[in-house]
């Protein structure tokens, strides 16, 4: 399970490794209703009506209720105040039936996106961005309360395959704070060395050549070719871009960081987009919310305790 291989790398099955992990948290969530006679609550605030993130809210919010968890829905418009989103994620800090408090990004252009996210308590923050938990992510010897969902969701799948990361060459194509930082400061921590390329770096290709581990998150289709890829390289695909497809009923279609026909003829494993790393972002977010709501369930000044 996880894994197909015909001809090249062995493709790994990013949505059969996210069901398992489903499968697991909800016979946690199970437990921790007969002996706690509580669930983790898991809070999603989306703002406005981008379709990208009505999507992915819609499969958080399914994905929650699917494992047992309590899903608090919190739908704002677009043009909601930066005041407004603050009281609401204020009043979220102080529900202990709520675990977890996810803001969907990207918020509206008029929003500080900083201010909002600082405002979330750390011991909620499900999603990793609070400053003080990426800092600990940064630091030698500390551990952040919650990591980022699509970087764990990366290491996830590299451990579930067994793929080697100590002492192995890693290169992670991008800098963002969702993905790229995080997940280059994940890998140090698992003993990677690694190398972050961006669009100031002169030579990618090359770089990316030298690599055991590549983490594809430059938000550009197709970028990387398969003539980049070392041969038996990990090769994770955090992209997601829809191209134009005349072919489709859509007219689009979903393609990631990596050129997947070329770079499985190369790579020892890749994952495939759609059904790669996208599934796994949901599953680390149950994760971490189970994570947080263990937490608060153990502390003796738990009001619902
Ligand atoms: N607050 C956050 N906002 C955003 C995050 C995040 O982690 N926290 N990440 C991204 C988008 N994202 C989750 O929000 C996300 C992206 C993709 C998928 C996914 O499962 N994709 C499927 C394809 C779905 C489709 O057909 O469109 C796949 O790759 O198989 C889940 C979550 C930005 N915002």
């Amino acid at each position: 399970m996880g894994s197909s291989s015909c001809e090249g790398a062995v493709v790994i099955d990013g949505k059969a490794i996210a069901n398992s992990i489903h499968q697991e948290i909800a016979q946690e969530v199970s437990y921790l209703w007969n002996n706690y006679g509580r669930v983790p609550g898991l809070a999603v605030v989306i703002v406005g009506d981008r379709k990208d993130s009505q999507t992915y809210v819609r499969m958080k919010r399914k994905a929650c209720t699917e494992v047992g968890m309590k899903s608090i829905s919190v739908d704002l418009p677009g043009d909601a105040s930066e005041e407004t989103i603050l009281d609401h994620v204020m009043e979220l800090n102080a529900d202990p039936e709520v675990h977890g408090i996810l803001v969907q990004l990207p918020l509206p252009k008029h929003v500080n996106e900083e201010r909002i996210l600082n405002a979330i308590s750390i011991e909620k923050d499900v999603d990793g961005f609070h400053p003080l938990n990426i800092g600990k992510l940064c630091m030698k010897g500390r551990e952040p309360l919650f990591v980022p969902c699509t970087p764990k969701g990366c290491i996830e799948l590299l451990l579930r395959m067994e793929i080697p990361i100590k002492g192995k060459r890693a290169v992670v194509v991008g800098r963002s704070n969702i993905v790229g930082l995080p997940v280059a400061m994940l890998l140090n921590k698992y003993d990677a060395t690694v190398s972050i390329v961006h669009s100031s770096t002169t030579d990618c290709k090359s770089l990316v050549k030298e690599a055991d581990i590549v983490i594809a998150a430059a938000g550009q289709a197709e970028m990387v070719k398969g003539d980049w890829i070392k041969p038996g390289a990990a090769v994770i695909d955090v992209g997601t871009n829809y191209v134009k497809d005349p072919t489709k009923k859509s007219g689009q279609r979903l393609v990631g960081d990596v050129d997947f026909t070329e770079a499985k003829k190369v790579a020892g494993w890749i994952t495939p987009v759609p059904g790669g790393v996208g599934p796994m972002t949901i599953a680390m977010l149950l994760k971490n919310t189970l994570e947080g709501a263990k937490r608060a369930f153990s502390q003796p000044e738990d009001s619902n305790a």
